[in-house]
C-alpha cells in the first residue's frame, strides 16, 4: 500500500498582480524526503512556499497537509498546522538585539510555557544540532553569514516541525559554508525525520542531497521526479538550459518586444 503523502497540492491556480504564476499545477511531497523546487527567477517559487504556509490563499486548488485540507480550514486549524512547519526564509534575519540563545528560545517562549531549565535544555539541543552550542552567548552581529544561517535553522527547528521549508538557504554563502549547510540540511532531514522542501538557484548543490525535484517554467511544471530521472531527460531542451545554466536555449535573452527595425523607425529625429 502506498504511504500517504505528507503534503499534496492539487490543481493549484494562482495569480499575483494579474500575472498568472501557477496554471493547474499538482505537487506531491513524500514524508521524510527532500524535495527541491527549481526554476528561473520570478517564476513563483517563494510564492509556492507562502501558499503552503498559508501566508497566501490559493485562487483555486487544494492543499492537503497530513491529509487535512489547508486551503479552506479555519484560522485556528491553520495556526495548528503552521506550528508543524518550520520556515527558513531568504531574509530569515535574526533578531539583532537578542543573543543566539534568545533567538532560538524565542519561538519556544512564544508557543510554550516552559520552565527555564527545560527551555535551556531544548535550546542547547537545537544549537548542538547545528554545531553552534558554543556560540550561545554571541550576538547576531558577531556571527559570520554561515553561522547566522545555522542559528536561523536552529530557530526554525525549535518547535520540532514535521515539515521544513528553505527559501534560498545557500545564497551569499562561501563554498565551505554552503557545504556545511548542505550536510546539515541532509542530517537534520534524516535525524529528525523531517520532510524538507528547498527552493534554490544552486542547482548542482541541491541535486546532491535532494530525493525529488520539480522544475517550474512558464506557469507549468516542466520536469518532475527523482534526481536521476531529471538528469536523464537530455532531450528536454528547456530543462537542460536551466540545469546547466546555459545562456543559449529556449529561454530567450530578449524581453518580449516589437520588431527592432520598426521600433527604430518610430524614434523621432
Ligand atoms: N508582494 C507582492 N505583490 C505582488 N507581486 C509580487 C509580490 N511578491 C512577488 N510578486 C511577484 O510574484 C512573482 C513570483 O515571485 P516569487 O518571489 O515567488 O518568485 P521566485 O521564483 O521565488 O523568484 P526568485 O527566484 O527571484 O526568488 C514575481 O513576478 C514577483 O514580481
Amino acid at each position: 500500500m502506498k504511504t500517504p503523502l505528507h503534503l499534496e497540492i492539487k490543481n493549484l491556480c494562482f495569480s499575483r498582480s494579474d500575472k498568472l504564476l501557477f496554471n493547474n499545477l499538482c505537487f506531491e511531497f513524500e514524508r521524510g524526503k527532500i524535495t527541491a523546487i527549481l526554476g528561473p527567477s520570478g517564476i513563483g517559487k517563494t510564492t509556492l512556499l507562502k501558499l503552503i504556509g498559508g501566508q497566501l490563499a490559493v485562487d483555486s486548488g487544494e492543499i492537503f497537509f497530513n491529509q487535512s485540507a489547508l486551503h479552506n480550514c479555519s484560522t485556528d486549524e491553520l495556526y495548528q498546522a503552521r506550528k508543524k512547519m518550520g520556515m527558513l526564509f531568504q531574509s530569515g534575519a535574526l533578531f539583532n538585539e537578542l543573543s543566539v540563545f534568545e533567538n532560538v528560545a524565542f519561538p519556544l517562549r512564544e508557543h510554550h510555557q516552559l520552565d527555564q531549565s527545560l527551555l535551556e535544555i531544548l535550546v542547547l539541543m537545537k544549537l548542538e544540532a547545528v554545531g553552534l552550542r558554543g556560540a550561545r552567548d554571541l550576538m547576531p552581529q558577531q556571527l559570520s553569514g554561515g553561522m547566522a544561517r545555522r542559528v536561523a535553522l536552529a530557530r526554525a527547528i525549535a518547535l520540532d516541525p514535521e515539515l521544513i521549508m528553505y527559501d534560498e538557504p545557500f545564497s551569499g554563502q562561501d563554498p565551505i559554508s554552503m557545504n556545511v549547510l548542505l550536510k546539515l540540511i541532509k542530517q537534520l532531514n534524516e535525524n529528525l525525520g523531517l520532510t524538507s522542501i528547498i527552493v534554490t538557484h544552486d542547482v548542482k548543490e541541491v541535486l546532491s542531497i535532494a530525493d525529488n525535484v520539480y522544475v517550474l517554467a512558464d506557469e507549468k511544471i516542466i520536469a518532475q521526479g527523482s534526481v536521476e530521472s531529471i538528469l536523464a531527460q537530455t532531450e528536454n531542451e528547456l530543462l537542460q538550459q536551466f540545469l546547466l545554466g546555459k545562456s543559449e536555449g529556449p529561454v530567450p535573452f530578449h524581453f518580449k518586444s516589437d520588431d527592432f527595425q520598426s521600433d527604430l523607425q518610430k524614434v523621432s529625429r
